[in-house]
């Protein structure tokens, strides 16, 4: 098939092969860009390139000048598709993702914000994620947030083993393709990680309130002690003794 040289058509084709030419010259001109950063950046302490925290900022600068036809998950999902590639590129990591109760959406999950680089590893329950997280030294874990979960999984956070580090999905509005709301673990990042939102784990015995704006994120019962894994804006703790278990940037809607 000849088109003519002066079809809508094929102008308009010319168009698209320009504008893809540019996305692919630039694409492989960031991975220079990142040979660059590799050089001068530190991941050798925590074995880790992953900076939650520069990530969100990313997010919300895409959301902010978003528009058009493509829908904003598609253009969060290439970039996160991008940057998880680059982050594997910098320090090879895997990501162990909790499948116990819904697995293909804890699947699509990972995917969709890691894309295909990275390799997954399935586990049963959110504490043998934790444990592959605390064994490694600088993998990524994937734990779904469920209210009412089977173990306190949260006990094996904190200190110098694996803490929270990110909340997603982060352009968390109506009708995001993959919804299910899960926790990022990884071994401690230092400043790389963001603290808009702390994250502690509540023990009582049924009677402490938490303040105006805290979340429980999961409450388990044990003899009589309720256990609780709480989100609180800000760093301050939501009630006395409250351990920390790490923080995360607050998910734009
Ligand atoms: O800014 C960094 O420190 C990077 O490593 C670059 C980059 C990216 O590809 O943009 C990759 C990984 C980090 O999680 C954040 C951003």
């Amino acid at each position: 098939m000849n088109d003519a040289p002066s079809d809508p058509l094929t102008e308009i084709r010319r168009e698209i092969d320009r504008i893809d030419e540019a996305m692919h010259v630039l694409l492989m001109e960031r991975g220079a860009v990142i040979d660059r950063l590799v050089a001068i950046k530190r991941t050798s302490e925590t074995g880790s390139a992953f900076r939650p925290g520069r990530e969100a900022d990313m997010m919300r600068r895409i959301a902010a000048r978003h528009g058009g036809r493509l829908p904003v998950a598609t253009a969060e999902h290439l970039w996160r598709t991008i940057i998880a590639t680059f982050t594997h590129v910098q320090a090879p990591f895997t990501l162990h993702v909790e499948q116990g109760a819904d697995a293909l959406a804890m699947h699509d999950l990972a995917r969709f914000h890691v894309g295909f680089d990275v390799p997954l590893v399935g586990h049963g329950t959110p504490s043998r994620v934790a444990a592959a997280v605390a064994q490694s030294t600088g993998d990524l874990g994937l734990v779904r947030i469920d209210p009412a979960p089977a173990a306190i999984w949260w006990d094996a956070l904190g200190g110098d083993g694996p803490q929270v580090m990110a909340r997603l999905p982060f352009l968390s509005a109506a009708g995001h393709p993959t919804p299910t709301p899960a926790l990022v673990l990884a071994r401690p990042l230092g400043d790389a990680a963001s603290s808009e939102v702390s994250v502690w784990a509540v023990e009582d015995d049924g009677d402490v309130a938490l303040p105006e704006g805290a979340e429980t994120l999961a409450a388990v019962t044990r003899n009589g002690r309720r256990h609780r894994l709480v989100a609180h804006p800000g760093g301050e703790p939501p009630a006395p003794h409250a351990r920390p278990l790490g923080g995360y940037a607050r998910p734009a809607g």
